[in-house]
């Protein structure tokens, strides 16, 4: 029965995205007249089982907003925009692929999103309590991008992201104040001993000096967080993204200017987490290695091994993970799956065996702060969205400053039981 919750349109168009890219943008219209936005953001190291982009060979997306103008917006038109399930479910049918390349997982992922913001909007809620209903909140503790490397960057460290966690605090505010103070005294240590040249930015916000060494980076980052005064309250992660300096005719990583064994790897992720504060460490193997995950999780007590391409956010790829024991912790990204309702079942999965999670942005963003809610509604322990910097970064952790503010909602670093 048609009323004021239904769907009367979707609208598909193109925006930028952070890398100056065009993605898709879908506009949901309820027959009340509300309307809401979703944005698909696009990723660079992408795992190769993740759902696919409909993306033409300039790069243009005109494909996937015909794909929501033509066939996602009449097939919607008429369903109730709070039965999100049932929306996400007619899009998997209406596609009919196993990684959404029939109408493209940027068009489905934009269209969940404005979807799940409009029927929030519909019911005048705050879009993290529609999803997450009224049990209690909890604000995730950030992970933020303050190097970049890999692919990320112009440099030439082979390690994508370093990353600093503030646990140790009381509120979110606390903690994202605390590590601006670290990330500003990266950025003064950096330019004391390399220059100023050496403090431009990578894709995800973090600064990208002209490092290759990982120990460089290490250190810089470790001397920051010390000389911040912010020992023993803010840690320390890397994501490596292994897949992109993997060589699978060898079977050996390249990587600080040499070659490595995975036998070797385990060495170096060992060796590093004992001498550094590193609680974190994802991608630290080849997509398709669970073995070696599994081996390195076994032997890091303190630290938590989390797997982002290896699963791409898809409960098939997860199941074959807990029975091998690869990881504690999950990355999860919308736009790796495709609709915001595989995406809860994933992240449920994770949670029902004791994983952490990780709601995550991808390097090419729009300054849609949607996982910030995300986040909150499902209560998840973690979320990376770079560095403090940049407008596409920062609304995420504006979003979550506001929510606070607002709701006055308990961060969870203190209950973070990692190390
Ligand atoms: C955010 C990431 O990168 P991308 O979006 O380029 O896949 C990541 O690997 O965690
Ligand atoms: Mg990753």
């Amino acid at each position: 029965m048609m009323n004021g919750f239904s769907i009367a349109r979707i609208r598909g168009f193109e925006i930028i995205d952070s890398r100056g890219n065009p993605t898709v943008r879908a506009k949901v219209t309820l027959e009340s007249g509300i309307s809401a936005s979703g944005d698909a953001p696009a990723g660079a190291s992408k795992g190769e089982r993740e759902a696919v982009e409909l993306r033409g060979p300039d790069g243009s997306v005109k494909a996937a907003i015909d794909s929501i103008n033509f066939y996602i917006s009449p097939t919607l038109a008429g369903l109730d925009s709070r039965d999100q399930a049932k929306i996400d479910r007619t899009m998997i049918e209406l596609d009919g692929t196993e990684n959404k390349a029939r109408l493209g997982a940027n068009a489905t992922t934009a269209t969940s999103i404005a979807v799940a913001k409009a029927g929030s909007y519909s019911m005048g809620m705050e879009p993290f309590m529609y999803i997450g209903g009224s049990r209690y909140h909890i604000l995730p503790v950030p992970l933020l991008n303050v190097i970049n490397g890999g692919l990320h960057a112009g440099n030439m460290l082979k390690i994508q992201e370093f990353l600093i966690i503030p646990v140790k605090f009381d509120t979110f505010k606390d903690a994202l104040m605390a590590s601006i103070k670290v990330y500003k005294t990266l950025k003064a240590l950096v330019t004391e001993k390399y220059g100023k040249i050496y403090t431009s930015l990578g894709d995800e916000g973090g600064i990208s000096p002209p490092l290759s060494v990982t120990e460089d980076a290490l250190t810089l980052l470790y001397t920051a967080i010390k000389n911040a005064d912010m020992e023993g309250r803010i840690f320390m992660g890397i994501d490596s993204a292994a897949s992109n300096f993997y060589n699978p005719q060898k079977g050996t990583y390249l990587i600080d200017e040499g070659e490595k064994s995975p036998e070797q790897m385990i060495d170096f992720y060992t060796d590093i987490v004992n001498r550094y504060p590193i609680i974190y460490l994802e991608d630290p193997f080849d997509e398709n290695d669970f073995q070696h995950f599994s081996t390195l999780q076994s032997k890091l007590k303190n630290a938590v091994v989390v797997g982002d391409d290896i699963y791409t956010t898809n409960v098939k790829y997860l199941k074959r993970g807990i029975e091998s024991n690869s990881t504690k912790g999950v990355i999860v990204k919308i736009n790796q799956i495709g609709t915001l309702t595989e995406t809860i079942e994933f992240f449920d999965l994770a949670r029902r065996n004791s994983i952490k999670t990780i709601i995550s942005h991808r390097s090419g963003e729009t300054e849609d702060w949607f996982i910030s809610d995300l986040a909150v509604a499902l209560n998840s322990d973690f979320i990376k969205t770079g560095a403090p910097s940049r407008g596409e970064r920062t609304s995420k952790y504006n979003r979550l400053l506001e929510i606070e503010n607002n709701y006055g909602i308990e961060y969870g670093g203190s209950k973070l039981l990692l190390r």
